[in-house]
């Protein structure tokens, strides 16, 4: 029977990725992208950025929107201090259920909370859950049309502090255009835009970055 591209993603991370080293399943996922077949991770020129903006920032608390397959919850997480939490929710469970297996390879199980389900459901339930007070880096890489209304509903459930910084991937392609215009034009965000090119592609996509300025 066939198998789903998520699971041929985690073969390629168990095939060619060392137990416990987050740096070659973020490789392997890459090779595996780039020359088999594409897959809607962060990829390795938008990930540069993002691993720019992680240590920038050396968050204690992270949220991330969208797991898919984990590419990018490993390497934000690998990149984070001692202490710090990463939160990602997925809504797929089959996507969950790869991301588990991928970040248990890589070893930062301890550092990673994967939460299944809507964001919309989970975000005002997360600082009872958790114990989060606010979030220091938001990464949002979800259902496009969810990054405004969950945008929107972290600012009303108090979850980000002056200062909190959020990096939306895809705001070009697929592109979230209510987003941008609600972020570029808030007096609540100071907001950059970091152009980059579609995973694995010569399409145009890019990062944005804002800052809550509370
Ligand atoms: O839907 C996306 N993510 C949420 C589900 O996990 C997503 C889609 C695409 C993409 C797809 C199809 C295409 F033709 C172009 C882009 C890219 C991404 O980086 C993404 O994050
Ligand atoms: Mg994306």
């Amino acid at each position: 029977t066939q198998t789903t591209r998520p699971q041929r993603i985690l073969a390629a991370v168990q095939k060619n990725a060392t137990r416990g080293d987050p740096r070659s399943v973020v490789k392997a996922i890459d090779q595996f992208c780039r020359h088999k077949e594409w897959a809607m991770n962060v990829g390795d020129e938008k990930g540069c950025i993002l691993d720019s903006v992680v240590t920038e920032v050396n968050p204690a608390t992270v949220l991330e929107l969208g797991t898919y397959c984990g590419y990018s919850t490993v390497r934000i997480a690998s990149l984070l201090p001692s202490h710090a939490k990463l939160i990602t929710l997925e809504f797929d469970p089959g996507n969950a259920a790869i991301a588990r297996q991928v970040i248990a390879w890589a070893g930062l199980a301890d550092k990673i909370q994967l939460v299944e389900g809507a964001s919309g459901d989970w975000i005002p339930k997360l600082k009872e859950k958790f114990g989060i007070e606010t979030f220091d880096l938001v990464f949002l890489d979800h259902w496009k049309d969810r990054y405004l209304p969950d945008t929107k509903l972290m600012e009303e459930c108090g979850l980000l502090r002056k200062g909190s910084i959020l990096l939306a991937d895809n705001v070009i392609c697929p592109g979230t255009p209510d987003y941008l215009e609600y972020i570029r034009n808030s007096p609540r965000y100071k907001s950059q835009y970091f152009k980059s090119h579609l995973e694995y592609t010569k399409a145009e996509d890019g990062l944005e970055k804002s800052v809550f300025l509370g």
